[in-house]
């Protein structure tokens, strides 16, 4: 028998925080329902995180991909969001192959900032000013979604835009305490920008999970 470091390191057992069915509340696929696996543990360090319990790995469970997908399955929606805390910190080839073997649809919410891993079927990158992300996420990206905390956010967010494959779809979303002050901001970016699109945060509106 495997130590669960080992399990841990091979992808086999993951620390799972939550895991919850849902809509998908940001991003290209906003509005659609999907079952979220939220895995433990984050060294990035954004201070306006919105889940910031998520950081330390140790504090979560360890769960088997088996278990993890078991459960998924027993929801009708066969779309699977992975996201964390940062998913990317772990091997992410034993949860995504058994998902999809499952028949889902796999998708990754990533700040990029650890080597890519996984069977995606679409990768949502948000780039962080607090870690700089691998440069191999940028070929991996579909969805470059940049967060509004600050005006100087609009360069970083044209800084990462240049560096994305030509597909990838560039969202702009506001940070949720600064949402008052950054919303008609990027309302004018976007205007000036029609490359760009706005993504909300709609379950916090929606006061769903
Ligand atoms: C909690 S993160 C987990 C996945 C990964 N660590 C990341 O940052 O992409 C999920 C998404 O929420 C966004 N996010 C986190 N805190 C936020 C906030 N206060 N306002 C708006 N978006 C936020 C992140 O940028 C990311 O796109
Ligand atoms: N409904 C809902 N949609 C989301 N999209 C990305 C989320 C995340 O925290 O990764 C999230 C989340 O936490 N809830
Ligand atoms: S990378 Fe994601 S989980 Fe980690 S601190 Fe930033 S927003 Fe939170
Ligand atoms: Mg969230």
């Amino acid at each position: 028998m495997e130590d669960n470091k080992t399990l841990v390191r091979k992808g086999l057992s993951l620390p799972l925080m939550e895991a919850f069915y849902t809509i998908q509340g940001e991003g290209v696929f906003s509005g659609r329902p999907a079952y979220f696996i939220r895995l433990g543990g984050c060294d990035v360090g954004c201070v306006w995180c919105d889940v910031k319990a998520s950081w330390e790995a140790e504090k979560w469970p360890l769960k088997t991909v088996e278990e993890i997908v078991e459960e998924a399955a027993g929801f009708p929606a066969r779309l699977a969001v992975i996201t964390g805390g940062e998913p990317l910190m772990y091997d992410l080839g034993p949860l995504t192959s058994l998902l999809k073997e499952k028949g889902f649809t796999v998708n990754l919410e990533t700040s990029g900032t650890h080597p890519f891993s996984g069977a995606l079927d679409w990768v949502c990158f948000s780039p962080k000013k607090f870690k700089q992300p691998d440069p191999g996420i940028y070929a991996r990206a579909d969805e470059l979604k940049v967060i509004v905390y600050h005006r100087s956010d609009f360069d970083f967010a044209l800084k990462h835009a240049a560096l994305v494959g030509r597909g990838c779809h560039k969202l702009l979303q506001p940070e949720w305490s600064k949402a008052a002050e950054v919303t008609d901001m990027i309302i004018k970016f976007v205007k000036k920008h029609p490359e760009w699109r706005i993504s909300l945060q709609t379950h916090k509106y929606m006061e769903i999970p």
